[in-house]
């Protein structure tokens, strides 16, 4: 199956220069999305994985189902604001703004096994600061998992030391 396919290109959104990987039309076909979630769950099925984290919104979309096919647990990170318990939170850039992401301080136990799922990785920016969230709680990360890698932003380089697995490329 080639996923390619399935992923909506939009020029200039939402700014001039900006080429947006849309996945809505990839969600929208039921066997697509499942074939997404079964290749990234047979890659770290076996793996002692004891959660997954996903930052808001789209890290959602691969996140919790990925857990759900793991049979582990799922951690939403947060836009700051969100969250009602008690949380860390740092802020970050991305390809197209800023942003604050927030973590419960009680969602990852020191010597979790962490995977952490998004639906992209461009600049690195939001799952760098994702990382930084869960070390602070002393989750150890086992991965980090994206439907999407836009591989000309170099984000990888901003992940050193952490095993990254993209379905896609451009
Ligand atoms: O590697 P980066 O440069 O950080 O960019 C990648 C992030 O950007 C998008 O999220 P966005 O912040 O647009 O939020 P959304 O999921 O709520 O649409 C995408 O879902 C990734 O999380
Ligand atoms: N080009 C892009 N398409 C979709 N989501 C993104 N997040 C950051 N850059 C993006």
């Amino acid at each position: 199956m080639n996923l390619k396919e399935h992923i909506r290109v939009v020029p200039d959104f939402p700014q001039p220069g900006i080429r947006f990987k849309d996945i809505t039309t990839l969600l929208n076909n039921g066997p697509v999305y499942k074939e997404v979630i079964d290749r990234l769950a047979n890659h770290y099925r076996g793996q002692g994985i004891d959660l997954v984290a996903g930052p808001e919104a789209r890290g959602f979309v691969i996140g919790a189902p990925l857990a759900y096919a793991l049979g582990v647990g799922f951690v939403p990170i947060r836009k700051s604001g969100k969250l009602p318990g008690e949380t860390i939170e740092a802020g970050y850039d991305l390809e197209y703004g800023k942003d604050k992401l927030a973590m419960h301080k009680d969602s990852i136990r020191p010597g979790q096994k962490v995977l952490i799922a998004d639906d992209l990785l461009a600049t690195g920016g939001t799952i760098s600061t994702t990382i930084n969230l869960i070390r602070q709680l002393g989750g150890d990360i086992v991965g980090a998992a994206f439907l999407i890698e836009l591989t000309y932003l170099n984000g990888k380089d901003k992940l050193e030391g952490i095993d990254v697995l993209s379905l896609v490329q451009y």
